[in-house]
């Protein structure tokens, strides 16, 4: 699904407006009803729960105010406190005269902050999209309150003080939600790393936003969620052999790290490639015929590292990094393939450190190579930290279209970044998969899916990483989040790919 802009959003809600002949009360009848199912079928509040609801000036204030009338009309304790302001939206407004008088409101003052105890709802309805610079004053002092408070706190749309697409500076007043309830679609600012302490859980509730708007909006960035892949993996066909899924080529391993080229090879065969060639140093040799039977081995002559590109004639993709090391005669190795590979490669772990540290390399890359660094590695291969999370997206931007490469930034929603620029956010895994040998599933898993012949560069990088993140989630039930091991996401795989394979044959 599209992640909009907070000016698309508002496009968006207008448009609603008008194709729907609804008025803009009506729309926010809406989220608030939508609010308040949430809130009931999720929370299951007592009545006698005392339900505090802070509203702000604008119409983010006006979905509370709506909501604390529909929450008092049903028999629960609302209780509303306004933010002071010099101008009210004309539907924050319109709501604030349809409060029955029996609810009770007052205005908040410094000197007049309710007690909020630990058996408490917060409703944060003080600012949504609307925000345009950091809160101060009064509304800061909120803020404050609210988060010092042992309550359950809910944002409404957006936790107040988050801008919904742009930075805000550092320590600006940000309410920390446990739960974040916004309407139809997330937003960017749900899903980068620095924001995780203040948007908790996020949920998107559903209310008739036009579809066909959101269809022919142009965005740059997406949220890859269930429905999104369903299908997109095509069904083997009967007549198929060994050849149909290609020949991969794995270069990985060095003293002390052979599990990684274990984990990568059997991720690769449960990826569903047709045969799979690992080039390991010799010390890899005897472990890898063993662990891995399923996979030929190709041992490089020397003991410890690899110093040998073997002849890439036979293979339909190649993958390199996973336990490589960084030695200078790797590095070479590294230089030779960028210099001859025809097919599709995938890099990863010590193959970007070694592009870090060479970054004449990346001259090299051969058009839409896939690299899949964590935000360390990246941060090696740009040669620049980032100043924030917004920036470390352009960074990601920029750095796909310079090289014209495929990049998967892994983090708790790994983005993955085509060479026009665009982002597609993946929803898919678990805290429990921050376990080593995690990412090199993903490289062996990947490195399956460019060998597969029938998928485009982007749907190989959309597939893999969606259904790396699946396993996890499928393992996760099996074993728990602290259990789960990277083998596991690996006996997963198989599971993960079914679901996203097509029902009818292709062509
Ligand atoms: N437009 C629509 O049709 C819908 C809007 N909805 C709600 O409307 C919200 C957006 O409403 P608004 O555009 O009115 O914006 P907000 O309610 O987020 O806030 C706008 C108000 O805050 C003031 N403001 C902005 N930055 C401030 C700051 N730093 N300190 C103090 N005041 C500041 C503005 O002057 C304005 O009065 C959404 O987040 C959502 O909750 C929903 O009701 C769904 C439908
Ligand atoms: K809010």
């Amino acid at each position: 699904m599209k992640l909009l802009s907070a000016a698309l959003t508002r496009t968006l809600d207008q448009a609603t407006i008008q194709a729907q002949g609804i008025t803009s009360l009506e729309l926010m009848e809406r989220a608030a009803t939508a609010l308040f199912d949430w809130i009931l079928t999720e929370l299951r509040p007592a009545y006698s729960t005392p339900i505090h609801l802070f509203c702000g000036p604008g119409n983010n204030g006006g979905d509370g105010l709506a909501l604390a009338r529909l929450l008092h009309e049903a028999g629960y304790a609302a209780h509303v406190w306004l933010l002071p302001a010099k101008r009210y939206s004309a539907d924050f407004t319109a709501n604030r005269l349809r409060l029955p008088a029996e609810v009770p409101c007052q205005e908040l003052a410094a000197a007049r902050f309710p007690e909020l105890p630990a058996s408490a709802v917060l409703i944060d309805a003080l600012f949504g999209t609307g925000l345009s610079r950091p809160l101060t004053d009064l509304a800061a002092e909120v803020v404050a309150h609210l988060n010092r408070s042992p309550a359950l706190r809910i944002a409404v749309d957006l936790p107040s003080g988050l801008l919904a697409d742009a930075p805000q500076p550092p320590d600006s007043p940000l309410v920390q939600a446990h739960y974040t309830l916004c309407f139809e679609l997330p937003k960017l600012a749900f899903l980068l790393p620095g924001h995780a302490a203040f948007v908790g859980e996020w949920h998107t509730l559903q209310i008739g936003l036009e579809q066909e708007v959101i269809h022919n909006m142009a965005v740059d960035n997406y949220f890859i969620e269930d429905n999104y892949l369903k299908g997109c993996l095509p069904k083997r066909p009967r007549f198929s052999h060994k050849g149909t899924f290609g020949h991969a080529l794995l270069l990985a391993g060095s003293q002390g790290k052979v599990g990684a080229a274990v984990l990568a090879a059997t991720a690769c065969l449960r990826g569903g490639v047709g045969l799979l060639t690992v080039r390991v140093p010799q010390v890899g040799y005897a472990i890898l015929q063993t662990a891995v039977p399923e996979a030929m081995c190709l041992p490089d002559s020397a003991p410890d590292i690899l110093t040998e590109l073997p002849d890439l004639t036979p293979y339909a993709a190649v993958g390199m990094g996973p336990g490589l090391g960084q030695q200078a005669a790797s590095r070479e190795v590294l230089r030779q393939l960028l210099q001859t590979a025809t097919v599709p490669l995938v890099l990863d772990a010590d193959a970007l450190n070694l592009l870090g540290a060479n970054r004449e390399l990346l001259e090299l890359l051969p058009p839409d190579t896939l690299l899949t660094p964590h935000p360390k590695e990246f941060e090696r291969l740009v040669g620049i930290p980032a100043r924030h999370d917004y920036h470390r997206l352009e960074q990601l931007r920029a750095f796909v279209r310079q090289h014209r490469c495929y990049c998967v930034l892994k983090d708790a929603y790994t983005a993955v970044a085509a060479p026009d620029g665009t982002l597609y956010f993946n929803g898919s895994g678990n805290p429990g998969m921050a376990t080593g040998g995690s990412g090199d599933v993903l490289t062996g898993l990947l490195l399956a899916l460019r060998a597969d012949k029938r998928l485009s560069a982007l749907d190989a990088a959309l597939l893999g990483v969606y259904a790396h993140g699946r396993a996890g989630d499928l393992a996760a039930q099996e074993t728990g989040e602290a259990g789960l091991i990277a083998s596991d996401l690996v006996r997963f795989i198989g599971p993960a790919l079914q679901e996203l394979t097509a029902s009818a044959p292709g062509l």
